[in-house]
């Protein structure tokens, strides 16, 4: 660690009231510094390797050191959220006892009396693997969030390090179970967190401010869409304030055009084929929208899903996304932008839903409960390069259509406009990119749910500049099996007759991927 890193946490152990209890996760070169640090208190180290743990001990008697054997491995990071969060009445609790838990992210092997203390601080430097087989930070993650709201008494606060925090694991485990309200200070290598401790009937790690500050954002979004629409406006918002980091937005492009920049013997390693889902690399010209080949190159990604869970409808949508192998962490990368893409999207809907007069969960359930979701990683090469010199200005990029779900997040590169929405009446207006905001499209589904309340958003792309231009757009989908029809509430709100039959989105899908690419 640099002087920098070391620094805030030295600083904190200064100040912390004698006797200090401070727990390190992971034996490092600065093992003795910490240990020095409190040298008026209480220091446990806790490490993976069991030899490396005896022969420190042996070397240095005075150092607690107890070892832990860890069950996780870093490539599961994101099921193993989705699994905490569904115990989290239960086996997760962010207060309980650990020692007897059987979360699978707690650690209940160690001493008792280690369960008995009330950590003052707790530094995560440890443990070090990162390759996908690696343990990842995830156990000592939520263990410290857990040990710090389950304080008995004393001081109620706990200071909570953690180090190298521009990786994936320790980021997205620090915003979950560490919390963004408790982050005081942060850069790339170390957060410094302080977590209170919570009563016995908590069921959250964090207070969700995120989501109440969206319920005014949605109001506003809301509003905004339906008066769009009762005027000659468009059916087309851009989303801001949303929560997802500005770093993420710009580093899914990022590695996007490196990708791209890539020769095309290269990009073909993923090439789509139907055993891999329809997932995979599309050349320029393979995508086609009513017809007409569209200059770009993609690739396309969906929801993997369980084989057999949907029975003959999923059949051919069943395989693995093929990520490109560099930059390596060009997969979780992707995955956690699906992630976060697929948890706002939802807060949008539930706005949605109770500004048509539903309760908050009424796109949930057999709707989007379970949301399939489509992410295409887009490249529209410059109109100098696309298809030799002698490229027409207007080439499409993506020719005229509306997107089939029920809402688009569409990520563009900052500096180039290229996308076009066709508002009421009839004219192709500009949608420029404003850094750090989505482009939010309605999608079909949406319109037929809300019997036409919302309409889909009518757009084409036509990259007319000199440079290169990336989109990344995530698509958010009905559940894989829903059948989507016009909701009682929007029949209602419209007159009471009923626009469309319903659509089994799984169908229309399949029907897409098998006919529309060669
Ligand atoms: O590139 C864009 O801005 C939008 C792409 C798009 O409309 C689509 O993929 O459906
Ligand atoms: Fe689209």
């Amino acid at each position: 660690m640099s002087y920098s890193e070391i620094k805030p946490i030295s600083d904190v152990l200064r100040k912390c009231s004698s006797p200090c209890n401070f727990l390190v996760f992971g034996l490092t070169h600065e093992t003795l510094l910490w240990k020095a640090l409190n040298h008026n208190g209480r220091t446990v180290f806790i490490d993976e390797n069991r030899y490396y743990a005896a022969y420190f001990e042996e070397l240095h008697p005075e150092v607690d050191v107890f070892d832990v054997q860890y069950t996780t491995k870093m490539g599961e990071f994101r099921e193993l959220i989705a699994s905490t969060r569904d115990q989290i009445h239960n086996e997760c609790k962010p207060v309980q006892n650990l020692l007897f838990s059987e979360c699978k992210l707690g650690i209940n092997d160690l001493p008792n009396h280690v369960y008995e203390v009330d950590w003052d601080v707790i530094l995560i430097d440890g443990p070090r693997g990162d390759g996908p087989e690696g343990p990842g930070r995830m156990t000592p993650i939520f263990t410290s969030g857990v040990l710090a709201r389950s304080k008995k008494g004393g001081n109620g606060k706990t200071h909570i390090f953690v180090h190298d925090y521009y990786r994936d694991v320790e980021k997205v485990y620090g915003d979950e179970f560490l919390c963004r309200e408790n982050l005081v200070e942060a850069n790339d290598m170390l957060a410094h967190f302080v977590v209170e401790k919570m009563d016995e009937n908590s069921y959250q790690f964090c207070s969700n401010t995120n989501i109440k500050i969206s319920f005014f954002f949605f109001i506003i979004l809301i509003v905004f869409v339906l008066k769009a629409h009762s005027s000659s406006g468009y059916q087309m918002v851009q989303v801001k304030g949303h929560g997802i980091p500005d770093s993420l937005i710009k580093e899914v492009k990022n590695v996007s055009h490196r990708f791209f920049d890539l020769p095309y013997e290269e990009k073909l390693k993923i090439k789509m084929n139907a055993a891999a889902g329809y997932r995979g690399y599309q050349r320029i010209g393979e995508n086609i929208t009513k017809g007409i080949p569209d200059m770009h190159e993609a690739i396309d990604c969906y929801r993997e899903m369980k084989p057999g869970l949907y029975g003959e409808l999923g059949k051919p949508m069943e395989g693995h996304n093929q990520w490109p192998l560099n930059p390596p962490n060009f997969k979780t990368l992707m995955e956690e932008y699906a992630a976060l893409c697929t948890e706002l999207s939802r807060k949008i809907l539930r706005g949605i839903a109770l500004a048509l007069g539903g309760s908050a969960d009424e796109l949930e359930g057999e709707i989007a409960g379970d949301a399939f979701w489509v992410l295409r990683i887009i490249g529209y090469p410059g109109v100098s390069s696309a298809r030799g010199q002698d490229l027409a200005e207007n080439d499409i990029g993506c020719g005229a259509h509306t997107d089939y779900g029920l809402l688009t997040l569409v990520n563009q590169d900052d500096d180039i406009t290229a996308l076009q929405v066709r508002n009421l009446s009839g004219e192709w207006i500009s949608a420029p990119p404003i850094p750090g905001t989505f482009v939010c499209n309605i999608g079909d589904m949406l319109k037929i749910w809300s019997n036409g309340l919302y309409d889909s958003t009518l757009h084409q792309v036509i990259n007319s500049s000199p440079k290169y231009r990336v989109c990344i757009a995530y698509f958010h989908e009905p559940n894989f099996d829903a059948a989507v029809e016009p909701s009682d509430i929007c029949v209602k709100r419209t007159g009471g007759i009923r626009k469309s039959g319903k659509a089994v989105y799984g169908e229309h899908l399949v029907n897409k991927v098998q006919t529309n690419f060669v």
